[in-house]
């Protein structure tokens, strides 16, 4: 059963939740104050923490980010009294992973308990030495439920050596769970390699995969091992795998299943044991349909998958998360800044993010750099945020933007002259005149 650390002013209340969490099974570790709390928490190594709010000294909030801050995954419980509802709204944006309204029921509360106790739990037992604890997605914030059985999950998956195939959008963590998966897998102490299969040229893909020997190619003045053979015993990260050519695909499917790979120009194959996480933002099944990614090759990478929710769909993590980048990227600028105003964390909450985290850590860092005291101000939220909705136009718009600046960059370089700005551009000079024209641009206001 559970190791339970609780944490309350009133000596009556706290024996009172001591005697029902042992009634329950569990081991209950008493703490009179927020400081006796901190003092027990590293030697007694509690499954959750559940504490009153108001306490004289350091209220439940200050406990809990002291806490936080040295155990991110801990789940903790706040008692509240009736009536405090704005404390409440706090708490659970500050990552609080529940709260019990005081006076409470006996059931309320376990329910509560066995609530935090499931998560914290689904990361628990049947570890190596090694792994135990929660190094492994150490990197990951969240609170997210959706978020804690998809780890739970990975965790499960990283015991095998299965291949996995990780679906989400864009800047949902895809990367980061792979990270995550091979950290808690036999082959953590092998290299990882991470491939965006999408960013190399189609003509160098197999090279780069593969690797190559001396005069393979133009320009191949040496062997080169490839990436495959550099995660010999350890992970590859297939990212925008839907991007790899299809004859491309072919060469990969032969390498997992024959598990060796042959090098650009060489004679021989050589065996490989490496471990496949691939990723991508586009539904594989789809692709399949389509007729643009081999069948065969999607089942194989495909043997086990996990679906990242947009952050859209988990909006409890957004305020934790915004709290994560907020402290990490000040310490990069070297600021001091210790919170958001009122306000701010709430239009983050409520923001549409099409670009999921990686777009809530951009907002987070414009007005991280922007910020000028020890308060993000919501002001400096807003225009953070809707200077991200500038770049995410609609394609239409996006096209007519760029196609004006396109435009006025022409003339300045011309200083005004259409005949030369029309020949950098390609286009005849009626064509030309009838773009400045649409755009109301007038040549004449570029000419020195
Ligand atoms: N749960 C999280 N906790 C902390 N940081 C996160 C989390 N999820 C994503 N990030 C951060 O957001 C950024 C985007 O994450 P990542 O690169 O893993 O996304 P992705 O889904 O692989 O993106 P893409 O599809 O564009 O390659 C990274 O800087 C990552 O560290």
């Amino acid at each position: 059963m559970a190791r339970i650390l609780i944490v309350d002013d009133d000596p009556a209340l706290l024996r009172l939740l001591s005697l029902r969490l042992h009634y329950e099974g569990h081991t209950a570790i008493e703490a009179s104050s927020g400081m006796l709390a901190l003092a027990k928490l590293d030697h007694e190594l509690p499954d959750m923490m559940i504490t009153d709010l108001r306490m004289p000294g350091m209220d439940g909030l200050e406990l809990f980010e002291a806490v936080h801050r040295r155990y991110p995954l801990l789940p903790v419980l706040m008692l509240t009294a009736n009536g405090t509802i704005p404390d409440v709204v706090k708490a659970m944006q500050r990552g609080v992973f529940g709260y019990v309204t005081k006076p409470f029921e006996g059931v309320d509360l376990m329910r509560e308990v066995d609530r935090a106790l499931a998560v914290s739990c689904a990361l628990g037992a049947d570890m190596p030495a090694d792994c135990k604890g929660e190094s492994w997605r150490e990197a990951i914030v969240t609170r997210s439920p959706r978020m804690e059985k998809l780890l739970a999950e990975a965790r499960l998956m990283a015991q095998s050596d299965a291949s996995v195939l990780i679906h989400g959008e864009s800047g949902t963590g895809k990367e980061l769970l792979a990270r995550a998966l091979h950290a808690s897998s036999a082959r953590r102490q092998e290299p990882l390699v991470a491939v965006n299969c999408g960013a190399i040229p189609e003509n160098l893909v197999e090279s780069e995969l593969f690797g190559h020997t001396k005069g393979a190619f133009t320009g191949a003045v040496r062997d080169s091992v490839g990436l495959f053979t550099s995660a010999h015993r350890g992970t590859i990260f297939l990212d925008e795998i839907a991007d790899l050519p299809l004859a491309m695909q072919v060469k990969l499917l032969r390498v997992l299943q024959e598990r060796e790979v042959r090098p650009v120009g060489a004679a021989k194959s050589h065996k490989v044991d490496v471990r496949v996480i691939s990723a991508s933002n586009r539904r594989l099944e789809d692709e399949v349909a389509a007729g643009r990614f081999r069948e065969d090759l999607f089942y194989r990478l495909n043997v086990v998958s996990l679906t990242l929710p947009p952050l859209a769909e988990r909006r409890e993590d957004i305020a934790l998360l915004a709290n994560h980048f907020m402290r990490t990227l000040s310490q990069r600028y070297a600021k001091t800044i210790s919170a958001f105003a009122p306000g701010g964390l709430e239009q983050l909450s409520t923001a549409p993010w099409p670009g999921n985290v990686r777009q809530l850590q951009n907002v987070v860092e414009k007005c991280v750099v922007l910020c000028t005291g020890s308060l993000i101000a919501a002001s400096l939220v807003q225009n953070a945020l809707s200077s991200q909705g500038a770049e995410l136009l609609p394609l239409d718009e996006a096209r007519k933007e760029f196609e004006r600046s396109y435009l006025t960059q022409l003339l300045k370089i011309t200083n005004g002259n259409v005949a030369q700005a029309a020949k950098l551009a390609k286009r005849n000079r009626t064509d030309f005149y009838a773009l400045l024209a649409r755009h109301e641009i007038e040549s004449a206001r570029f000419k020195t």
